[in-house]
């Protein structure tokens, strides 16, 4: 049950005396129960980009996370952590979901009811497999972590959210001070233009290194399904790329979101200087109001130069039986998988197109209502990983890509999103991206084995999904 203040109407953040008030109200509670509380604080601004502020506001040493949606309605940058949990292990989804609700138990809520679009947020990266494979990871099996600002764009108006925890032992004025000062800073930030102090690589000078030979992996799957030890496996390649400047994870983050429209784009800061960041059209669920939504995505043919070219292109991605059943395998699997809930599931039974600005895929919505008390972390664990990003059977994939890829997955293909306080939640596939770690990125893209793939032609199928990426970083 979320406490909420006894002041209203109370925007904390527009007036300092208030702001002061609703914290030491936060202590009162914290001496009361003997336990510490989270502050939540929330108040309505003029539309501001979340990105600039995180660009701007933001200091490398803190976790930050972004994520902006596919038909652009929401953008929210979350900086800073007010709580957060690192989980390793097979019961990282739990153990989330704990944490959450163990969080939410001790939550002061300012004025909750008034932005039903911009509820505290819990951010959450799972990486693709539960344990780590190399010895140098850079993200922990899951990390989740309530932030301490969080900014939420809307289609007209924008959000700024505090979260604090509040102890017995606070200095309520010297905190006061404190959020007010940064309060009044993120106001300030310029919002209209994007600028960069410091140079920016080029295309010039790079060295790019693939990491190992893709089609001869290709090759091997294919052995493996013709000797029937799967039906389907999803292989991925990785290039690093190297430059002699930095790599800047707003900058690519503004261009990934320029060239990519119609993708989510996601950033995921550690703060310890490594930023894994993409642009996924695939949407593992959003739950909106108990609708659960998942995309069943697989299955691809590149765009066509002219309207003609395109059409045909499509239709012959739509009557392809490989690419059929490539998809259908995800389709079968998603359905199998809602159905061990009892959930009655909505979806065509033949793909539409989703088309991208450089590639277009098969695609199944596939929507449901969930009871109230499924919550969609319990979903996320069951449907993780899907076979667009793994194949099937399940285990036998996983121990395949294991052995195949000479590279650790880390958030490549894993889940990437977040949870509010009301069970809403959204969560992208981390494909089409990149680890970007100083001067060096790591660059991620797959596709998906069945029987008749073509070695040559998955491969320019990872090629194409890499080159979109690898424009967006310069
Ligand atoms: C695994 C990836 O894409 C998946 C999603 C859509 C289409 C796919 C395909 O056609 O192979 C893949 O299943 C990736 O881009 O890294």
């Amino acid at each position: 049950m979320l406490c909420q203040s006894p002041f209203t109407p109370l925007d904390s953040l527009q007036d300092c005396n208030k702001l002061y008030q609703f914290l030491d109200f936060c202590k009162q509670q914290s001496i009361a129960e003997q336990h510490e509380k989270i502050a939540s604080i929330s108040s309505t601004i003029e539309s501001i980009d979340p990105l600039a502020v995180l660009w701007q506001f933001g200091k490398p040493q803190q976790r930050h996370f972004y994520f902006e949606n596919r038909d652009q309605e929401r953008a929210i940058a979350a900086i800073g952590e007010a709580r957060s949990i690192q989980i390793e292990g097979t019961r990282r989804f739990e153990t989330a979901q704990e944490f959450i609700q163990r969080c939410l138990k001790h939550f002061v809520i300012s004025d909750a009811s008034n932005l039903p679009w911009a509820q505290p947020c819990f951010f959450s990266s799972f990486t693709f497999f539960d344990q780590s494979t190399a010895s140098n990871s850079y993200f922990p099996s899951a990390i989740v972590f309530l932030p301490q600002w969080q900014i939420v764009q809307g289609s007209d108006r924008s959000a700024i959210l505090l979260h604090q925890v509040i102890e017995a032992d606070t200095n309520i004025e010297l905190l006061t001070e404190k959020i007010w000062r940064d309060f009044q800073s993120i106001q300030q930030i310029s919002y209209s233009f994007f600028h960069f102090s410091t140079q920016l690589p080029t295309l010039l000078n790079w060295e790019i290194v693939d990491t190992h030979d893709f089609q001869s992996t290709v090759v091997a799957a294919l052995k493996s399904i013709q000797q029937q030890q799967l039906n389907k496996l999803v292989l991925a390649h990785a290039i690093d790329v190297v430059s002699p400047l930095p790599f800047q994870w707003g900058h690519s983050l503004h261009n990934l979101r320029q060239l990519h429209p119609d993708c989510y784009v996601f950033s995921v800061g550690n703060g310890h200087g490594q930023s894994f960041v993409g642009a996924s059209p695939e949407r593992l669920l959003s739950v909106c109001d108990r609708t659960l939504i998942t995309d069943a995505l697989a299955g691809s043919a590149p765009r066509g130069r002219t309207l003609a070219e395109d059409t045909e292109l499509a239709q012959r991605l739509l009557n392809n039986d490989k690419e059929r059943r490539e998809h259908q395998v995800v389709v079968d699997f998603i359905h199998q998988t809602l159905a061990q809930f009892g959930l009655k599931l909505r979806f065509t039974h033949v793909p539409d197109l989703l088309q991208l600005s450089n590639i277009q895929h098969l695609h199944t919505p596939i929507q449901t209502v969930l009871p109230v008390g499924l919550h969609p972390l319990e979903i996320l664990a069951a449907l993780h990983p899907t076979p667009a990003v793994a194949g099937l059977p399940r285990e036998i994939a996983c121990e395949q890509i294991q052995q195949y890829e000479q590279f650790e997955r880390s958030l490549y293909a894993a889940p990437i999103g977040w949870v509010d306080a009301q069970n809403n939640a959204e969560f992208v596939v981390g494909i089409r991206s990149a680890l970007l770690d100083g001067n060096r990125a790591r660059l991620y893209a797959g596709a998906g084995i069945v029987s008749g793939s073509d070695p040559e032609r998955e491969f320019a199928e990872v090629r194409l999904k890499l080159q979109a990426l690898l424009r967006a970083l310069v």
